[in-house]
């Protein structure tokens, strides 16, 4: 292999991801030639439905797996907390890159954190997780949709349509936009989406040529957190459509998980947290499991079935 094409999405973040991606492997392979395939998919195209309505995350992923069936492209670049639970089958993630921070970002040009918003403020989120997250800790908030790309979502809280919006910390670093966190939101209160902050490269799982370039990027730590946090959300057939959220921390081979399900229109939410020494992705897997066991045992499913 020469060269190789990586199929992504043209949001400004998208393109920082895969051009670190590029530039990661350009270093780890020198003489191998990496290139982007800028493509536009369903979900970037629809902003007016909300994604679930429209068929959930998975959109954003199914024109970059076309292509790469096609042999368009070699390779696509992702937010892991974008990639649904089952892969298409046909795909491997051959890589998981070291996550950068995982915690949500409160954004306001007012206000500090969520403590210091006024009664009855704004606030602006899509995200079913974040929207239970913020009726359990402020029942008074207003809370009212917001799509796009980071960069739409920043311009709408400067227009002043919403007091308050809150982001992945990650998107907001990777596009130098770190002056805008106000507060992170922080473990065990506040908890982000299972994978947040990680970037995985996916490509066809029968292209061992791909699949060993990509290889060289893999952080095994990232990889172990993330296989806990989505088998628990795997688990609780968690998707975008059900307010799940998922952090796992390691120090050594203590893997801890923390998880919690909620409800986004009245705030209720059940917690579990378990943590265990790991040697693996399997066992990683099963901590995310047993996590989720506790969380069903204490009422997860009604919160669960009651957005779908
Ligand atoms: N839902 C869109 C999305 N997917 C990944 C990120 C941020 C980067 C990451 O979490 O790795 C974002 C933006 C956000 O939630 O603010």
């Amino acid at each position: 292999m020469k060269t190789l094409r990586i199929a992504t999405r043209k949001s400004p973040l998208a393109l920082w991801q895969s051009e670190h991606v590029a530039a990661r492997l350009r270093a780890a392979h020198p003489g191998l030639t990496v290139e982007l395939v800028p493509m536009s998919t369903r979900g970037d195209q629809v902003l007016d439905r909300s994604l679930a309505a429209i068929g959930g995350k998975g959109l954003f992923l199914k024109e970059l797996e076309v292509a790469m069936q096609r042999g368009e492209a070699d390779c696509a670049v992702h937010s892991l907390k974008d990639v649904p639970m089952e892969l298409e089958p046909g795909f491997a993630l051959p890589a998981v890159l070291e996550r950068a921070d995982p915690a949500d970002a409160f954004v306001s040009p007012r206000f500090g954190t969520i403590d210091a918003l006024p009664p009855g403020a704004v606030v602006g989120t899509s995200s079913l997780r974040r929207q239970a997250q913020l009726r359990a800790l402020r029942p008074d908030l207003q809370l009212r949709d917001l799509r796009g790309n980071v960069n739409t979502r920043l311009a709408k809280l400067d227009a002043g349509e919403y007091d308050a919006i809150v982001l992945a910390c990650a998107g907001l670093q990777r596009l130098g936009l770190d002056a805008r966190i106000r507060a992170r939101l922080l473990a065990p209160v506040w908890l982000p989406a299972p994978a947040q902050g990680a970037i995985a490269i996916e490509c066809r799982n029968d292209d061992d040529a791909v699949q060993a370039a990509c290889a060289a990027l893999e952080h095994a730590p990232t990889r172990i957190c993330v296989e806990a946090e989505r088998a628990m959300n795997r688990a609780l057939h968690g998707s975008c459509h059900v307010p799940v959220a998922a952090l796992a921390r390691l120090d050594g081979s203590d893997l801890a998980l923390d998880g919690l399900v909620g409800d986004a229109g009245n705030g209720h939410a059940v917690r579990a947290s378990a943590q265990t020494v790991v040697d693996g992705v399997d066992a990683a897997r099963a901590l995310g499991v047993q996590v989720a066991e506790r969380l069903l045992a204490q009422g997860a499913r009604a919160l669960i079935d009651a957005h779908l």
